[in-house]
């Protein structure tokens, strides 16, 4: 099966305030290495994957200055003050090459242990599909809960989603969605939901529950555990 080359967003912007201290959560060490390198090290070794686009935080000062990896260039830009202002930035510094109709997979630095076979499976359904994201569906009861953290009422959990990434949009219709949904007020959490604003509706293409977004310091261990076990 040919593979499309594609480019892939990396927004590296955020603070990880939920980790906590003054190192975002990115560079923090993991398996003898910072987060963000495992990631990467991922994307690159993929063999669609033509190039990483990284978007980092002002002032960054910890961003090794990395400007290729197994072979794929190595760029970054500037992000902004939520994830999706960072995306968008990515999306708008990806060089020429990139054209409009191409379509870009957009993924989180702090999500090291995505399956190489997850990426392969998400580019082979999102192309025809116009665009996807990997996710799981929803395998526990799901509570709302009340400002004293009791619960409230049992959510329908049928046809619900975890939200995974990559994703998977063209660079033009993404960065427009974002736009958008930008000038409306509306701070998206993902680029499905910006695409869906839009009336699109991306294919959800079920990949490994261990696609770990590490969120809170106990996930360092857990990530350490998975990294061997997801390659
Ligand atoms: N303004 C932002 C915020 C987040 N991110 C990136 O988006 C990914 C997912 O975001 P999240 O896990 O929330 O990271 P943080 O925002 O750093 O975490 P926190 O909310 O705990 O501060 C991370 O790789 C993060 O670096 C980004 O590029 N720009
Ligand atoms: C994009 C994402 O990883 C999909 O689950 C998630 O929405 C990021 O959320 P965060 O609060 O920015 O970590």
């Amino acid at each position: 099966m040919s593979m499309v080359p594609l480019w892939c967003v990396v927004p590296a912007a955020g603070r990880g305030a939920r980790v906590g201290g003054d190192v975002p959560k990115q560079y923090l060490p993991l398996a003898g290495q910072p987060l963000i390198l495992h990631t990467l090290q991922r994307l690159s070794a993929h063999p669609s994957i033509a190039g990483l686009m990284i978007v980092l935080g002002a002032g960054d000062p910890h961003w090794p200055g990395l400007d290729q990896l197994n072979g794929k260039p190595v760029l970054t830009t500037l992000g902004g003050a939520e994830r999706c202002d960072s995306v968008l930035a990515g999306l708008r510094a990806l060089p020429a090459s990139v054209t409009d109709d191409a379509f870009v997979l957009v993924h989180d630095a702090a999500r090291p242990c995505v399956r190489r076979a997850d990426i392969s499976r998400l580019i082979e359904l999102a192309v025809p599909a116009g665009g996807g994201l990997l996710g799981a569906p929803l395998r526990d009861t799901l509570k709302r809960a009340d400002a004293d953290g009791r619960s409230q009422v049992t959510e329908p959990r049928d046809q619900r989603w975890r939200a995974f990434t990559p994703q998977m949009f063209r660079r033009a219709e993404l960065s427009a969605a974002l736009l958008s949904a930008s000038q409306a007020g509306v701070t998206v959490s993902d680029e499905a939901m910006a695409m869906e604003r839009t009336g699109f509706a991306p294919l959800l293409v079920e990949g490994a529950e261990d696609n770990l977004k590490v969120t809170t310091a106990a996930d360092f261990a857990l990530a350490e555990f998975l990294l061997p076990r997801t390659v």
